[in-house]
């Protein structure tokens, strides 16, 4: 393989020399014992395909990095990703300390850690052929999928068994996890290689979205080291490809999703995505759980040193402040109307289509609207001609950024979500800690997060008709001040605190180390 990866990676001592905190200030023992503990803490593996300290993609990033370190008080939490380019060139050192072997076409490869602040250690996957790209994670710079994303992820899901299953020893302390949580297709495999070697590690897969569901033509499982066996049963096939999501779902122990109301609904037609029968056996085995994400402490108004002007519950003149910096940042006519904004992926399963067909409605009202994000070209596109076709009314930026997302949320006083389904969303979270009421469809998280009338706006049917009517309303509501104030003080009151997820994974993770679960996974029962 090529070294080239390695040549180029910063050593401690560069790391050190640069002011980053050496990995002997972390919190964590390199034992797994916590500070002033005496037992060792558990050791489990979170397996992801972004991290929102490298690179993210949309919430999934978020989680990864914000709900490892929540449980990092009780386990000896470590984290697994692909070394992308923007890994490799961030100002972490990376220490190789392992190697990996490849199976079938999946490459050989090197192990390498990362010690970020907070005690997080992060393996990452050093596969320069695989990783090292522009592009997203997922796609290339033109917007279409990498053509050997299934040898990638299969990559990641490979290494996840290997070093569960002890294979690969990935400390220098012989580190091996006891469980694997593994996030969305991109890891689904994981569980599916630990069991074919009869391994039967406990891993918990969490659902983030069940509409990527990492599908392929049978004739790649050769080439990944499937064996035929996994598809002629059923279990990974799927409409006559196979699915690393069905694998995820068939092999680990228990699945979860981000919110109690997705949970529910991915096991009916309309949100299964075809697999609502598989999903409506585990939730009948008692294998199947919602667990709703929280959110950092770095949404905080008061703290948040991106903002124009920092902001308090009732500071309505610094809320003001950063509405007028949004305005002028998107060129803006100066108004007294209500500003709404759009913080997404601009993809379909967030009813972009909706939002543009209210966009008129919105600006005939006395209303503005500003955009970031991007995504599918013909919706970047349909945005583009509206921001022209609206001059100073409308403000949109195709593209992403931490500081100007977070200045939205602060500036604006609605934020648009009509989303055709949402396993939780993050985004009408911030917004409500920054005092930005969401206008959303009454779907999974949305529905679970917002108090119609109180903290935002929901609406059931997914009509445009619907939606206008929650506009409408929203219209009424900025013009009655006191009203108005009374649902911002509500909603920016709300904490979405990650420790309220850390109790159901923490007795989740605990029923299956120590078998107490009731249930194994379906595959064990099935055959
Ligand atoms: N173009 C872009 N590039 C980069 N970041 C962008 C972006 N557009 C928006 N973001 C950011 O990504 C996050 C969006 O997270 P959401 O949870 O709302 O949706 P997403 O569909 O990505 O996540 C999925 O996973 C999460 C996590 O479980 C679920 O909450 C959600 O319902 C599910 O669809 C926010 O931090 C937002 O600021």
């Amino acid at each position: 393989m090529s070294h080239s990866a390695v040549d180029t990676i910063r050593t401690p001592d560069a790391g050190a020399s640069s002011g980053v905190a050496p990995p002997s200030s972390r919190a964590i023992a390199p034992s797994g014992l916590h500070a002033g503990q005496s037992e060792p803490a558990e050791p489990i593996l979170f397996v992801t395909s972004e991290l929102a300290d490298f690179v993210k993609v949309g919430g999934l990033g978020d989680v990864s990095a914000a709900l490892p370190r929540a449980l990092l008080n009780h386990y000896d939490m470590r984290l697994l990703m692909p070394a992308y380019r923007e890994v490799i060139e961030s100002i972490w050192p990376i220490r190789v300390i392992a190697e990996l072997p490849g199976l079938a076409e999946i490459p050989a490869c090197e192990l390498g850690r990362i010690d970020l602040p907070e005690g997080l250690t992060v393996f990452v996957l050093l596969c320069p052929e695989l990783f090292e790209r522009p592009g997203s994670p997922y796609l290339d710079e033109n917007g279409r999928e990498w053509p050997d994303n299934a040898i990638r992820f299969a990559r990641l899901s490979l290494a996840a068994a290997q070093m569960a299953s002890g294979a690969v020893t990935a400390d220098d302390d012989g580190w091996r996890p006891a469980l694997l949580h593994l996030h969305d297709w991109q890891a689904g495999l994981a569980a599916a290689y630990l069991r074919w070697q009869g391994d039967d590690t406990p891993c918990v897969y969490t659902i983030h979205n069940l509409a990527y569901q990492g599908l392929y033509a049978p004739e790649w499982m050769s080439r990944l080291g499937i064996p035929e066996a996994a598809f002629e049963s059923g279990e990974i096939e799927f409409y006559g490809n196979f699915s690393f999501m069905k694998a995820g779902v068939i092999y680990s122990d228990h699945i979860t999703t981000v919110s109690a109301t997705y949970a529910r609904e991915i096991t009916t037609p309309a949100f299964g995505c075809g697999l609502e029968g598989l999903l409506s056996e585990c939730a009948a085995a008692g294998r199947l759980s919602g667990i709703a994400n929280g959110i950092d402490d770095s949404w905080n108004p008061r703290t948040d040193a991106y903002l124009a002007c920092a902001f308090a519950t009732n500071d309505w003149a610094g809320k003001r402040a950063n509405t007028d910096y949004i305005r002028r940042m998107f060129r803006l006519a100066v108004s007294h109307g209500p500003l709404f904004a759009v913080v997404s992926r601009l993809v379909h399963q967030k009813g972009l289509d909706l939002t543009i067909a209210a966009a008129e409605m919105i600006v005939r009202a006395g209303g503005q609207l500003v955009v970031i994000g991007c995504g599918e070209p013909p919706i970047e596109n349909a945005l583009r001609n509206l921001e022209a076709r609206f001059p100073g009314a409308i403000g949109v930026h195709i593209g992403f950024s931490e500081r100007e997302a977070r200045c939205i949320f602060a500036g604006s006083d609605f934020l648009l979500m009509p989303s055709r389904f949402e396993p939780c969303g993050l985004s009408q979270m911030y917004a409500q800690r920054f005092g930005s009421l969401p206008i959303a469809h009454r779907t999974g998280g949305l529905a679970d997060t917002i108090e119609d009338g109180v903290t935002g706006f929901l609406f059931d049917q997914l009509s445009q008709e619907a939606f206008q009517h929650a506009i409408n309303r929203a219209f009424r509501i900025f013009g009655c001040t006191e009203l108005f104030y009374a649902m911002r003080r509500a909603a920016m009151a709300i904490h979405y605190q990650w420790r309220l997820s850390v109790t159901p994974y923490r007795r989740l993770y605990h029923q299956l180390m120590t078998g107490d679960a009731e249930h194994t996974s379906l595959r064990r029962e099935v055959v």
